[in-house]
């Protein structure tokens, strides 16, 4: 039953309808082979005995029910076809879009984990095998096993000994098969990984294309692209070369089963104690066994391999996701309580309490690397502390639902990402049902609706995939228009590092300052004169907070703060000159 639950990425019921047509028409299949079979039977009774007239009356009748099973077969494939073909493409769409919806469930650290190659294939990749297994490789495999086992039911009934020889040989073959289904399970994983890691070392080299023209690295990089190749070509080798003399095995030993069934035939014949019809019609059905038989043995190694993909989807699935309280916070006060938290082993943030009153601006300062931005993916939840706790009013982050939390968080980050869409569909990201007259505000409060309307297509000008068409204090500006027309009570805010043109950097400033009117803002902030007003300043340091106040405070106290400030007094005065 697993087996069925893997190939099919955990819709085993999918199954249910392309197993029940596809037998039934194969059961209507075994019918014209019942009908020669009758036929034979009928021209030899007469060479047997030379006195018996042929039954003409009763080869019609089997000519008849020839066509009629013609057309019984075509009847019965037609549901069958859309049966296989229906239920393998909808299970993989309704499978995608299930997958996608978990993978934005899942922690970030989770996905941190895993190459994006990795996800990409397994979305379309292992979801084309799954759709394969269950459009090709189930029902062939039911339509290859129908035959024989009927067959063999059949020619019992005729003569169990000559059937008993035909199939001595298939157990040993079956046997063989399912015995190296370890190895078989070994080498797909192997081309699994080979697979995946060629697929990521390609996306490695196209998403860093434009690096790798920049610094001439052509050759090294395609070397690691071209070795991933290599890799993947040996384990496709390795897969077809050790699996293809164990199928082959086992063909050879089902073939084998004619030649014993004839021996047996022979000494039964000239012992006297099987007739020659009984012989013939051995023959006759004996050599259309191994066809379907060899294609069973093929499919069902196709069919391990296939069953991998959909394990892959099926333990994703099962990949815990972040739950909670499905309501939303109700106070609007942030507090890290000795937190601590780190990505892999060693801990960015060391035993970190804060405290962020409702409607207050705190900002966050600090070296590069000191940890500014965990602690706003921790507010976020976008990871779960692994000491210590944070929490909105009193309840804690780690029992509410991330969706519910997010739905009062607005957050503008300096790595902006805008969907291959239009402006519009953008901006929209803060508030799906936004009327035009809410977006446009929402875009002239965060200064861009002036440069928008200068664009071809104005709110519905489509811009590249992340943006890319435009700068980045465009972009900037319509992360904040999103933020403002979300209109969420707490704000987290990484302010830009990337030196801006002053009347950008003044425009992104007013936009910014709009935003955080009146409600809970935790700002990363590098150019300190941004926070010379806020209400508290957390300096980290080393994943610790080294110090905390207001900005005069801070400078009075002559420590790290007050050496940043000095730095950025002294480094503002810098021009550049010819
Ligand atoms: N996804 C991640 N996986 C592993 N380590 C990470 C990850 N993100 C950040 N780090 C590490 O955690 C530490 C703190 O990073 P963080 O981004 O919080 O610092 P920061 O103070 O915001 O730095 P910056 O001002 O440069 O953005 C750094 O040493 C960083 O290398």
């Amino acid at each position: 039953m697993n087996i069925l639950h893997n190939i099919t990425a955990g819709s085993p019921r999918s199954l249910l309808k392309p197993v029940l047509y596809t037998t039934l028409a194969n059961l209507v299949a075994i019918l014209p082979f019942v009908l020669l079979a009758e036929a034979a039977r009928l021209i030899f009774a007469t060479f047997a005995d030379s006195t018996a007239q042929l039954a003409t009356e009763r080869l019609w009748w089997v000519c008849g029910g020839l066509v009629l099973s013609l057309v019984l077969m075509y009847v019965c494939e037609i549901p069958a076809y859309r049966a296989q073909f229906g239920g393998a493409y909808s299970v993989a769409a309704e499978g995608r879009a299930k997958l996608a919806e978990h993978l934005r469930k899942l922690s970030l650290g989770y996905l941190h984990k895993r190459d994006p190659g990795d996800l990409a294939n397994m979305m379309m990749g292992d979801f084309t095998m799954v759709e394969h297994g269950i459009s090709h490789l189930v029902p062939q495999m039911i339509g290859a096993l129908i035959m024989p086992i009927l067959a063999l039911v059949g020619l019992a009934l005729f003569d169990w000994r000559m059937a008993l020889a035909l199939f001595a040989a298939f157990p040993i073959a079956i046997l063989l098969v399912l015995t190296t289904g370890g190895i078989q399970r070994k080498l797909g994983s192997n081309h699994m990984r080979a697979k995946i890691d060629a697929a990521n070392r390609l996306q490695e080299y196209l998403n860093g294309i434009r690096v790798i023209k920049a610094y001439n690295l052509t050759g090294e990089r395609f070397v690691r692209l071209e070795n991933a190749f290599r890799e993947l070509m040996r384990h496709s080798i390795q897969i077809e070369g050790l699996l293809g003399p164990i199928i082959l095995s086992a063909i050879a030993l089902i073939r084998s089963g004619l030649t014993l069934m004839v021996i047996v035939g022979v000494y039964l014949l000239v012992g006297g104690s099987l007739d020659l019809i009984t012989f013939v019609v051995f023959l006759l059905v004996g050599t259309r066994l191994f066809d379907p038989l060899t294609t069973a043995l093929v499919n069902y190694a196709e069919f391990r391999y296939h069953e991998q993909a959909g394990e892959r989807i099926v333990q994703l699935l099962h990949e815990p996701i972040m739950q909670g309280e499905k309501m939303p916070p109700v106070q609007n006060d942030v507090t890290l309580e000795q937190v601590s938290f780190g990505y892999l082993d060693k801990n960015v943030l060391n035993e970190v309490s804060m405290h962020m009153p409702a409607g207050s601006f705190t900002a966050l300062v600090g070296p590069s690397g000191s940890g500014k931005s965990t602690v706003l993916r921790l507010i976020a939840r976008f990871y779960d502390p692994k000491e210590g706790i944070v929490m909105m009013g009193s309840q804690s982050l780690a029992s509410m639902d991330p969706e519910a939390l997010l739905s009062r968080i607005s957050m503008v980050f300096q790595d902006v990402y805008l969907f291959q869409d239009t402006i519009a569909n953008n901006i929209r990201f803060g508030k799906s049902d936004a009327t035009q007259a809410e977006l446009e505000e929402a875009a002239k409060l965060a200064c861009c609706h002036e440069f928008i309307m200068k664009l071809p297509n104005g709110y519905d000008t489509v811009v590249g995939e992340g943006g890319n068409t435009l700068s980045g204090g465009e972009k900037q500006r319509i992360s904040i228009a999103r933020a403002i027309l979300k209109n969420a009570p707490i704000v987290l805010l990484d302010e830009a590092t990337a030196s801006l043109d002053p009347e950008n950097e003044a425009e992104i400033q007013k936009a910014i300052d709009t935003l955080i009117q009146g409600r809970t803002v935790i700002a990363i902030a590098h150019r300190l004169k941004t926070i010379r007003n806020a209400d508290n300043i957390y300096v980290l340091e080393n994943g610790g907070v080294v110090e905390q106040g207001q900005h005069e405070g801070l400078v009075a106290q002559g420590g790290l703060y007050a050496r940043l400030w000095r730095l950025q007094q002294e480094t503002s005065g810098w021009r550049l000159t010819s």
